[in-house]
């Protein structure tokens, strides 16, 4: 493939790594973060200490503060920011594309749904991105820890947009020998996947910071995915994209990784960490904790059932002790499993 201009926004563990890998399959890579000591270290020393510890970036990933520089010319903009800054840094990018008069093709790589409005990360970026400066929207989401790409682990995800060039663009850029890149059409599919399998994955942690076995966490993880598909599809999601990679997929890594931010807040919060330490500790983001309480009333305001959630919801929000949270789930009324 032809080699392409591309910025990436967010220069977190799963942004630095997506950049990467973009730079290793040799195209011309931006990355922006809004931080100057972040940079400086990225572009002289090819490190970025505080996301990923030990690993050294490709010499050719150039990182700039400067989100005019980045963005201008490229063909395409990944942006790779938490849920909670992605409005703010879309309105930003909106502002450089309509100065430039560039249309890139955006790409973005955020798994959550905005607090208030429920919003899932392609809506945010298309509110905030009128169409006249920008091509399609590409969401690409999967079974992918930084720290495991980073070391070449075989990885396959999808790229899902409602314009298959667009998600062939994607899929073009990334594939290489150790990343493997599938289409989808189903946005609402894949990003309702990424976001909620979070919240499963904070209740897995915490089933084995309490102790639980083998057949709790494979319970969870399954009832989990009967309810993330349950809200996808009430929104319009094709129920076979939760059993694809970013949903069982998704799921299955999140839910069983020390690797992942999500499963290690649940870990301490089963061995009793309050909630507040495990925010401050983590110094990344878990974006569980907040998709938990937009999904939980995002369920209740569409009448659809998510037990797990709310379980998880009155834990973390309700202060509920998570052994009684869990023993409340195992004693509601038995139930049919296939809907
Ligand atoms: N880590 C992973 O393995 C994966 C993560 N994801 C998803 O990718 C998204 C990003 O995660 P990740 O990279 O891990 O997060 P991190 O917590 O590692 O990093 C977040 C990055 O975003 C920046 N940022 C946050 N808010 C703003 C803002 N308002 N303006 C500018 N920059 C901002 C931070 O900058 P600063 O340092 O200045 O605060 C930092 O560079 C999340 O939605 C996550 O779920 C998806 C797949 C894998
Ligand atoms: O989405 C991820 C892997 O696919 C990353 O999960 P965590 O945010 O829990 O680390």
């Amino acid at each position: 493939m032809m080699k392409k201009q591309i910025a990436v926004l967010g220069a977190g563990s799963w942004g630095s790594v997506l950049a990467n890998v973009l730079a290793e399959n040799g195209h011309h890579v931006q990355l922006w973060s809004r931080n100057p000591d972040q940079v400086a270290e990225l572009n002289e020393h090819h490190t970025n200490q505080k996301y990923l510890a030990d690993f050294t970036y490709q010499p050719a990933l150039h990182a700039t503060t400067d989100m005019v520089a980045a963005v201008t010319g490229a063909q395409v903009v990944l942006v790779v920011i938490p849920t909670k800054g992605l409005r703010q840094v879309s309105h930003q990018l909106a502002q450089v594309l309509a100065a430039s008069g560039d249309q890139p093709v955006i790409a973005h790589a955020t798994k959550g749904l905005e607090q208030v409005t429920y919003k899932r990360p392609s809506e945010i970026l298309a509110e905030e991105i009128p169409a006249a400066h920008r091509q399609a929207i590409v969401v690409l989401s999967g079974p992918s820890h930084a720290e495991s790409v980073a070391i070449h682990d075989m990885t396959a995800v999808t790229a899902a947009s409602e314009d298959l060039a667009s998600a062939e663009l994607l899929q073009g850029l990334f594939s290489n020998q150790y990343f493997r890149v599938y289409t989808n059409d189903d946005v609402i599919g894949a990003e309702f996947g990424a976001a909620l399998k979070n919240i499963i994955s904070i209740g897995a942690g915490a089933l084995q910071g309490l102790g639980y076995h083998d057949n709790a966490r494979a319970a969870l993880i399954t009832r989990g995915l009967a309810e993330i598909r349950r809200l996808g599809v009430a929104f319009g999601a094709n129920p076979l994209t939760f059993i694809g990679l970013s949903g069982v997929g998704d799921l299955v890594v999140t839910a069983t990784s020390k690797n992942s931010r999500n499963w290690r807040a649940g870990y301490q919060l089963g061995q009793g960490k309050p909630l507040k330490d495990v925010i401050e500790q983590m110094g990344m983001v878990i974006e569980g904790v907040y998709t938990t309480k937009a999904a939980f009333e995002l369920a209740q305001k569409r009448h659809v059932k998510m037990p797990i959630t709310e379980a998880i919801y009155r834990v973390l929000y309700e202060d509920e002790n998570v052994e009684t949270a869990i023993k409340n789930l195992m004693s509601r009324e038995v139930t049919s499993e296939v809907e």
